[in-house]
């Protein structure tokens, strides 16, 4: 009889590659997720969200345990995304949001003077149960796959609160900035505190590690984010203290940005797929990790367009410190799942040590 070796006990979250590529240690291979792998792409996804608008979706303790463990079990993702939403905060704290399929978040009432700032409700943080039970689950059923928490960082959120709705120029968020200065330090304070309680919540809850969407800060320029942006989204990660989670940091179109998400308090900085892994090491320096980048249209091709680019995207991440291997941006909706579940398994063929 040959001896059946003991299977190893599935790692604490806190030990998972995901977690430890964050924080630039020896890995057993490049963690994989995809932002967006919990979504449209998924045919189980559009079945339990049949009938349930997305943010009655995103407060149902059951709905977001079922949604955010459907991507991990069908492709094997390293990390588990909070299915959720960045308006969230603003709509459990009173500010009437709707998300249209199809568009994205849409305010009923823009925040267009220093009056709208003001009338702004606070996120009270007694509000967020529903939160933290279902993080608490599936922390429970995940084991020792870690689960990443997220918010939107100010700026995202005021575009949307200030363009009433998504937008590309954000030219009415831009003259607001420039126009009202100390209005929208104020505004950006108080989205700052509420992504803060938001993000706090999940980590006190058991979430693993923390990602910060800034996903339109790239219209900025450096100086301009420097200086009016930064510190706001510093807050956020500030506010998370001493507790010992890494903290990932995303935009689109950030290339000139680069060092400086990094700055307002990042481990991991995630990169589009504009900007090779290799020159964003360069410009993040050896003491970050880096998250990306290849870009969703790719999973669009040919399955060998496909494979080039997983594997050039993992030879480029060796630059980095760290490398968690995802997108550029979230999974297009018409991306067939299974070229995402076979992404997973060749970064990992090709990462095993
Ligand atoms: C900008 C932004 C939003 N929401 C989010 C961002 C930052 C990330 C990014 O840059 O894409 C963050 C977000 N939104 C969602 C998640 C879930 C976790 C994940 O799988 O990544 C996360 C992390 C679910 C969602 N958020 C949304 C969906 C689609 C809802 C549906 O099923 O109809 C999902 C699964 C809706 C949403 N919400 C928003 C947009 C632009 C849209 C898309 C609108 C559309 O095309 O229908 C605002």
């Amino acid at each position: 009889m040959t001896a059946v070796p003991a299977p190893t006990p599935a790692p604490l979250p806190a030990e998972s590659d995901l977690v430890r590529a964050a924080r630039g240690l020896p890995v057993r291979r490049t963690p994989v997720w995809f932002m967006r792998q919990a979504g449209r792409s998924l045919p189980e996804y559009r079945a339990l969200r049949a009938g349930t608008r997305m943010l009655e979706a995103c407060q149902d303790p059951d709905l977001v345990t079922e949604i955010t463990l459907q991507p991990v079990r069908r492709h094997g993702v390293d990390a588990a995304i909070l299915f959720s939403d960045i308006v969230l905060p603003l709509v459990v704290a009173g500010v009437d949001i709707d998300i249209k399929p199809g568009v994205g978040p849409v305010i009923a009432q823009p925040v267009r003077t220093v009056a709208d700032v003001a009338a702004l409700p606070p996120l009270e943080p007694d509000r967020l149960d529903f939160l933290a039970t279902a993080v608490r689950r599936l922390v429970a059923e995940l084991g020792g796959t870690p689960l990443i928490g997220f918010a939107g960082a100010p700026f995202t959120l005021a575009t949307y609160l200030i363009e009433g709705g998504p937008s590309k120029e954000h030219a009415r968020t831009k003259a607001f900035m420039y126009a009202e200065p100390e209005a929208w330090g104020r505004l950006l304070d108080r989205l700052a505190v509420s992504a803060a309680t938001f993000l706090t919540t999940q980590a006190d809850a058991g979430a693993s590690a923390v990602q910060l969407f800034d996903s339109w800060a790239g219209v900025l320029s450096a100086a301009d984010y420097a200086e009016r942006v930064l510190p706001h989204s510093r807050a956020v990660f500030d506010a998370l203290g001493d507790r010992d989670l890494p903290r990932i940091h995303f935009g689109v179109g950030t290339g000139e940005l680069l060092p400086l998400l990094g700055d307002a308090g990042a481990d991991v900085v995630g990169v589009d797929w504009r900007v090779p892994l290799d020159e964003a090491a360069r410009r993040v320096g050896p003491d970050r990790s880096l998250q990306g980048n290849l870009d969703p249209a790719v999973l669009l091709a040919d399955r060998a367009s496909v494979d080039r680019e997983v594997r050039r995207v993992v030879a480029q991440g060796r630059a980095a410190r760290g490398h968690v291997f995802n997108l550029g941006h979230g999974v297009l909706p018409d991306t067939d799942p299974g070229v995402l579940t076979a992404v997973v398994d060749l970064v990992h063929e090709l990462t095993a040590t």
